[in-house]
C-alpha cells in the first residue's frame, strides 16, 4: 500500500428526581464540604448545576492564549467557557487544518475508512442487458419455437447469437439476454407443448424481466461522493462497478491518556478505588468516530509522566480523561502550559463535562481533554473530539438532525445540556441515571439530545446527536 499526501483538508428526565435537575432558586442542591447534598432518588450529585448557578465564570475566550495556571485564569478563573456550538465549531476547524493523508488499499482494507475521491463507475451498470428471471427469452410475438434444449443460455457466459422473431431459448437468471430477444417469460409463466413450441401463460409485456444495460448507473457516473464512510454496502457496489481497490482517507492517530492513580483495571472497588471506566470506552468510541487509536496509556496522577507522554506523542490527537480541573492533582493545564500548547477551548458551556477543552500541539496536532467524570466525559467526546475527527477523516458534514421531545428536561440556566434519550417512534425520550458520573443512561441511550438554556417541553423539536452505532433495543430507563 503506498500512503500518499493529498491536500483535502487545506482544502428522562420525567420528575422522578434526577440530581442534575435544576431547582428554580438560586442555588438548587446544598453542598456540604465535598459532599453534595442532592434531592435525587436515581439522578447524579447535582454539582453542575449548584456550581453554575453560583456563576464560576465570565465570558472570556481562551483563543490565542498559552495554557493559563489553575486558579490564574481559564475555568477556575469564572468564566464561562466557549458557549456549546461554538466550542463544536472551533473543533471543526482544528479538524479541518493541515493536510489529509490519504491511500489506495485493497477493498476489505478500507472498510470504515472514508472515500477521499468520489466514486465513479468505470462500466455501465449492469454491463449487458441481462435476464432478471430463470426463463425463455423470446423474440416478437408467441407461440414461439424453441431453439436450444438443455440449459440454454447461463449466467456467464459470452455473447449468444441472435434470437430471430417466433423463437425462444432458455435462460437463465443473470444471463445475458440474446440479441433480438423482446422479453424474458419467467419458467412459471409459459409451458412447451410436445412440438416444441412455448405458450405464455399469461400476457408478455415488451421489455419484461430483462434488467437494461446500465440501468443502474452509465460509465463516469458518481456512484458516491467523497466523504462517503466505507460500509458493506459500499464495498459491494464498488466490487461490482470493478473497484480492486479504493482510494481513502488515512484515519488519523489518536493516544488515549488515562489520568487518575484511584483507578482499578480489573476486580471490584475497593479501599476508595474504582474501576477505570474510561479505557475500556473511549478507545473503540474513538474508532467508532473514525480514528486509529495507537493505545491506551494510563498514566495516573504523574505530572511529569503526562508530560512526557504528550510531548513524545506522535498522534494526530492526544486524548486525556480526568485532571481537567483545579484539584492538586489535576495536570493538564499544567502540562499544556510547559508544553507550549495554545488553548482554543477551555471550558464549554455544556452540562456535563463543562471543564473539557481543545489546545493546539503543534500545527495540525491537537489535545482534547476530557473530565473525568464518565458521562462528562461522552459530552466531551461528542463536543470537542468529533467534529475534529469527522473533518479529520474527510467526513461528511451531516445536516443537524432533530427530533421531537416527548417528556419535559429542565434546563440549565445559562448552559447547553447534552441528555441520553432513546427514540420512541417519532419522538425521543429522555432517560433517567444522566448524571455526570453515571453511564447507565447513556449505556442505553441511542442518542445524546441539545438541551438548550432553559430547557426543553414535550414536542419541542431538540437536535440529537445519534450515537455512532446502531441502536440495539429500547431504554428501559425511561
Ligand atoms: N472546585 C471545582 N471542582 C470541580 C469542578 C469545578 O468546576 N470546580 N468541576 C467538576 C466537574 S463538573 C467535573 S466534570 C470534574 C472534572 O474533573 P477532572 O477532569 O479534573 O477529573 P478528575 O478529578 O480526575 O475526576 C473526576 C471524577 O471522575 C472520576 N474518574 C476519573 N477518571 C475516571 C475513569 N477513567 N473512570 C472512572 N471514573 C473516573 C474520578 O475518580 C472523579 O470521581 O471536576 C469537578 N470538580
Ligand atoms: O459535572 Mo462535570 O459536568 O461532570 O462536567
Amino acid at each position: 500500500m503506498t500512503a500518499q499526501d493529498h491536500d483535502l483538508g487545506a482544502a428522562g428526565a420525567t420528575g422522578r428526581g434526577d440530581g442534575d435537575e435544576p431547582a428554580p432558586g438560586p442555588v438548587p442542591h446544598g453542598r456540604d464540604g465535598d459532599r453534595v447534598v442532592a434531592p435525587a432518588a436515581d439522578g447524579d450529585d447535582g454539582v453542575e448545576d449548584a456550581l453554575a448557578l453560583v456563576g464560576r465564570r465570565s465570558a472570556l475566550s481562551p483563543r490565542g492564549r498559552q495554557a493559563p495556571a489553575p486558579g490564574q485564569d481559564g475555568q477556575h478563573s469564572g468564566h464561562r467557557g466557549t458557549p456549546w456550538d461554538e466550542a463544536r465549531a472551533v473543533a471543526s476547524r482544528a479538524g479541518r487544518a493541515g493536510v489529509l493523508r490519504t491511500h489506495r488499499d485493497p477493498l476489505a482494507a478500507s472498510l470504515g475508512r472514508v472515500l477521499a475521491t468520489p466514486l465513479t463507475a468505470f462500466i455501465d451498470l449492469p454491463p449487458f442487458d441481462t435476464s432478471a428471471m430463470d426463463g425463455w427469452a423470446v423474440a416478437g410475438p408467441g407461440p414461439w419455437t424453441v431453439v436450444s434444449g438443455d440449459n440454454g443460455i447461463l449466467a456467464g457466459q459470452g455473447e449468444a447469437e441472435i434470437l430471430v422473431d417466433g423463437t425462444a431459448v432458455r435462460i437463465a437468471t443473470g444471463a445475458r439476454v440474446p440479441p433480438g430477444a423482446t422479453a424474458v417469460i419467467r419458467s412459471e409463466h409459459a409451458r412447451t407443448d410436445g412440438g416444441g413450441h412455448l405458450h405464455a401463460r399469461r400476457q408478455v409485456i415488451h421489455g419484461q424481466d430483462i434488467r437494461p444495460r446500465g440501468q443502474e448507473c452509465r460509465s463516469g457516473d458518481q456512484l458516491l461522493p467523497a466523504g462517503t464512510l466505507v460500509t458493506p454496502a459500499v464495498l459491494g457496489l464498488a466490487a461490482a462497478a470493478g473497484y480492486d481497490e479504493l482510494h481513502t482517507v488515512v484515519r488519523p492517530k489518536v493516544e488515549v491518556l488515562v489520568l487518575g492513580d484511584e483507578l482499578l483495571t480489573e476486580g471490584l472497588p475497593h479501599d476508595g478505588l474504582i474501576r477505570d471506566a474510561l479505557g475500556p470506552m473511549i478507545s473503540p468510541w474513538l474508532r467508532a468516530l473514525g480514528a486509529e487509536v495507537t493505545g491506551t496509556r494510563r498514566v495516573g496522577d504523574d505530572a511529569e509522566a503526562l508530560r512526557r507522554a504528550v510531548a513524545e506523542s506522535d498522534a494526530d490527537l492526544v486524548v486525556t480523561t480526568g485532571g481537567t480541573a483545579a484539584g492538586p492533582v489535576d495536570h493538564v493545564h499544567p502540562m499544556l502550559r510547559k508544553v507550549g500548547a495554545e488553548l482554543l477551548v477551555d471550558g464549554v458551556a455544556v452540562r456535563p463535562g463543562h471543564p473539557m477543552l481543545l489546545a493546539r500541539l503543534a500545527p495540525g496536532r491537537h489535545l482534547v481533554g476530557l473530565p473525568g467524570n464518565p458521562l462528562a466525559a461522552v459530552s466531551g467526546l461528542l463536543t470537542l473530539a468529533e467534529p475534529l475527527l469527522r473533518l479529520r477523516s474527510g467526513q461528511a458534514t451531516p445536516a443537524p438532525y432533530r427530533a421531537s421531545l416527548r417528556d419535559e428536561v429542565h434546563g440549565h440556566p445559562q448552559d447547553t445540556r447534552l441528555v441520553p434519550v432513546v427514540h420512541r417512534g417519532d419522538a425521543v425520550v429522555p432517560l433517567h441515571y444522566r448524571g455526570p458520573a453515571m453511564l447507565r443512561g447513556i449505556a442505553a441511550a441511542h442518542g445524546l439530545a441539545v438541551v438548550p438554556p432553559g430547557g426543553g417541553r414535550p414536542g419541542d423539536e431538540l437536535e440529537v446527536l445519534d450515537l455512532p452505532w446502531p441502536p440495539s433495543s429500547e431504554g428501559c430507563f425511561t
